[in-house]
């Protein structure tokens, strides 16, 4: 809404199921613009803020709120009546790919585009010819613009997620909150999803919240680590203080989890160069042809 509030801010949000406090009072605030990795071992409590923060679950009653770009998402532990309205502004990408297994690639990316119209006429088909338009764009954005017409189970994971994350274009989201998007990803697919988020943070200013698992993609992709222990901010601060002694230092013996001794992370040589000119300049054609 208003142009200085922050992409996402989350005051005071906690949730527990029965004994288990999955999230402890939590209060986090991301700027427009801001590449943020959330990190955790497994049971942390990452999955949960998340779905709190993107408005798909109710936080504990009677305190707390969640703010996107300003508008209300929930408070006190009651999602907005117009939740669905701030969601648009919202990318949603998880660890399973989240499409329509049956449906082609394109029919999944213009999905992203039903927010703005009747359920029924994207049911029936009936997208226009802006929408289509905008869908081949931001295929040929993720570069699999030759996979459009193949049914989204066809696809690998990685060009799924790459998939996903068309759609997200296609809804025109201002954040993208994605929760364990590489995890399910061979090493190659994992850096390129990785490049591809990074390459849309910095050419359309697009907010990034990830979280994951592995620390070395934090350090190598994000300005900012949100560290988070049995449910609560362990660390918020530079991602170049992740040393592995300070891992230890927050998690004791479960840092091996997120240090990964011996898998292959992202290293330095990050795909950009040919592939990227290329990706970019079909999709600029495509915007010039039509
Ligand atoms: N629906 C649920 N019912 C009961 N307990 C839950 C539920 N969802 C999460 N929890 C518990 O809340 C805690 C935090 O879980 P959460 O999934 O948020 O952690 P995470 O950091 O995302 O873990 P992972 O990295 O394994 O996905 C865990 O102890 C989990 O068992």
């Amino acid at each position: 809404m208003n142009a200085t509030s922050p992409a996402l801010s989350v005051r005071n949000l906690s949730k527990s199921y029965g004994a288990v406090t999955a999230v402890n009072a939590v209060s986090i605030s991301i700027a427009a613009g801001e590449r943020v990795a959330l990190i955790g071992a497994s049971g942390s409590g990452k999955s949960t803020l998340i779905r709190m923060a993107s408005g798909l679950l109710e936080a504990d009653r009677d305190v707390g709120e969640v703010r996107i770009f300003g508008e209300l998402v929930q408070a006190n532990g009651r999602l907005a009546s117009d939740v669905r309205m701030v969601r648009r502004r919202v990318g949603l990408i998880f660890q399973k790919f989240n499409l329509v297994n049956r449906l082609s690639v394109t029919t999944n990316v213009l999905i992203g585009s039903l927010g703005r119209h009747s359920s029924l006429r994207g049911l029936l088909g009936l997208f226009s010819k802006e929408d289509r338009h905008n869908a081949r764009i931001a295929l040929a954005e993720v570069g699999i613009s030759e996979h459009a017409k193949k049914r989204a189970e066809q696809l690998s994971g990685g060009q799924q997620q790459r998939a996903a994350i068309a759609r997200a274009l296609v809804q025109q989201a201002e954040i993208i909150v994605a929760d364990e998007p590489i995890a399910s990803l061979d090493p190659k697919s994992a850096k390129r999803v990785m490049d591809l988020l990074a390459e849309l943070n910095r050419k359309k200013g697009i907010t990034l919240l990830v979280s994951l698992h592995q620390v070395d993609y934090a350090r190598a992709y994000f300005d900012r680590v949100i560290a988070m222990r049995q449910g609560t901010v362990v660390f918020d601060g530079p991602a170049d203080r992740l040393t592995p002694s300070f891992l230890t230092e927050l998690y004791g013996a479960s840092a091996e989890e997120l240090i990964l001794p011996g898998q292959s992370g992202p290293g330095t040589d990050f795909e950009g160069g040919i592939l990227d000119v290329q990706r970019i300049r079909a999709a600029e054609d495509i915007a010039r042809a039509s």
